[in-house]
């Protein structure tokens, strides 16, 4: 018997800073796992690195902004078929940079009650609960 690995996962809720209540939303590329389902950005934390450190560092690769950590929001463990995650989600907001989509197809500004109308990546199903 093989035993799944458990990959470390962080992830943000990044605050709309001209609408506080709202956050983004960004659209997966079709190629990759989960492809053209919606997530919270962020990504996996490498060996030995920090959970806070890898979502700044995740957030400046993936839309070039410079974001700083308000709290943390949730962690937990998902489970697919073909991965298990422990996600870290954290609430971060903008500290400089606009948002350029460097390695997603799309991204939105969206309030907790209009997330219904997008295929969110099930494994964030969890996260909205403590939004
Ligand atoms: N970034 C992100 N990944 C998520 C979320 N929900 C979820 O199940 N995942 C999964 C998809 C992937 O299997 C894994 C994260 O991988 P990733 O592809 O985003 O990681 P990465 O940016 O470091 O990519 P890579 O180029 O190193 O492969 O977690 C989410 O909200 N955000």
């Amino acid at each position: 018997m093989t035993t799944k690995q458990l990959l470390q996962v962080a992830t943000a809720v990044i605050i709309n800073p001209d609408s506080p209540e709202e956050f983004l939303l960004a659209k997966r590329p079709l190629d990759r796992h989960l492809g053209g389902q919606w997530e919270f950005a962020g990504g996996k934390i490498e060996e030995g690195e920090d959970p806070e450190h890898a979502i700044v560092r995740e957030l400046k690769e993936e839309f070039d902004i410079e974001v700083e950590v308000i709290n943390k929001v949730c962690q937990h463990v998902y489970h697919y078929p073909e991965v298990s995650l422990d996600l870290h989600t954290f609430r971060v907001k903008i500290v400089s940079g606009d948002i350029k989509l460097l390695e997603h197809d799309a991204a939105v500004w969206v309030s907790k009650n209009e997330v219904e109308t997008y295929l969110l990546a099930s494994s964030n199903h969890e996260i909205l609960q403590h939004i």
